[in-house]
């Protein structure tokens, strides 16, 4: 049966419950309390959930779809151990493969798909236990464009007949929609979502100009966007480079499925091929409707959009 199902539609029904269990990984980790951490560079840390995470999600897609391209944010070895066995998730939600594929998606075959993995978004904010800005996020593009997406929230708690429930999936698919939470509009009035721990003066310039009445400053892309997709905040804001095509793409693809808009500072889309230099060197602009991605984007002065671009 699930053969007759669009192989898009698929691999976000495999990315669903791949990213569930991810998700247990990452908490697994933090229970235990051995994060092993490890410097990559400066404010860029790695922990063994980041780790364990992404050899999780690269190993139970590629067995299911072995010729797409997956490009993770932490770096692979050279021979990858085998993973244990109950991380090769072959389940598929059963609500993404009832889901109605775009026609001109219809068609697409592993080798046109590339997926980003970022197997913990908001690492700082992980170490440091801020547990609730962790996500994790799978993007899957097709021909350069982010098409379908899983943001997945290991420490999002909800009661269910009296029973607490950790973790929530939120997924989007382009013309068909979102699911895994419940939108809700913006707020009357301009909060803007940024950085909690990669700030710099060039960010905090371009949260001046937007004339804000709140800033909520909160970790990861993953995070931020589903504070505009909760009505938490109206545009996020990073003027800065910082994230890579792992961090916005799942986050971009799910957005756009719910009417919003996210492109860098300068108000171009990032590509997302498999070729494509992984830095998203102008920034990041968010919002949950394109009249606030507009006046955002209208805000932001020449010279500081100068300044990033000749970065
Ligand atoms: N200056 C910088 N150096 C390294 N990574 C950065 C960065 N600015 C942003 N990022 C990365 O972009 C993501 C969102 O950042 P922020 O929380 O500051 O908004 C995080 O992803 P990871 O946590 O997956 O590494 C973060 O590490
Ligand atoms: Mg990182
Ligand atoms: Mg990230
Ligand atoms: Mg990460």
């Amino acid at each position: 049966m699930s053969s007759t199902v669009p192989l898009v539609v698929r691999l976000l029904a495999s990315s669903v419950s791949v990213a569930n269990r991810a998700g247990k990984i990452v908490r697994d980790v933090m229970s235990k309390g051995e994060l092993g951490i490890v410097e990559k560079g400066k404010d860029d840390y790695q922990t063994e959930a980041d780790r364990s995470a992404q050899k999780c999600i690269i190993a139970a897609l590629a067995a299911q779809y072995p010729k797409l391209s997956i490009i993770g944010e932490e770096d692979r070895e050279e021979n990858e151990p085998e993973v244990p066995s109950d991380w090769l998730v072959v389940d598929a939600d059963k609500e993404v493969l009832a889901l109605t594929c775009p026609a001109d998606l219809q068609g697409v075959k592993e080798e046109d798909i590339v997926v980003w993995v970022d197997p913990l978004d908001g690492t700082s904010e992980y170490t440091q236990g801020f547990l609730e800005h962790v996500t994790v996020l799978i993007g899957i593009s097709v021909n350069e464009e982010p098409v379908a997406g899983v943001i997945h929230q290991p420490y999002y708690k909800t009661m269910i007949g009296g029973e607490k429930k950790m973790g929530r999936t939120i997924w989007g698919l382009r013309e068909a929609g979102v699911g895994g939470f419940t939108p809700a509009p913006p707020p009357d009035s301009l909060i803007i979502t940024t950085t909690r721990s990669h700030s710099n003066p060039l960010v905090e310039k371009a949260l001046q100009v937007m004339n804000a009445s709140q800033i909520l400053r909160v970790g990861g892309a993953g995070y931020k966007v589903l504070q505009l997709l909760e009505g938490k905040a109206s545009v996020y804001v990073f003027a800065s480079p910082g994230c890579k095509k792992w961090d916005t793409c799942a986050p971009e693809a799910v957005l756009a499925a719910a009417g919003g808009k996210l492109t860098d500072i300068l108000g171009n889309n990032y590509k997302y091929g498999a070729s494509v230099g992984k830095p998203n060197k102008t920034g990041v602009l968010a919002a949950v409707n394109h009249d606030l991605h507009n006046y955002a984007l209208s805000r932001i002065p020449q010279e500081l959009k100068e300044a990033l671009a000749n970065k």
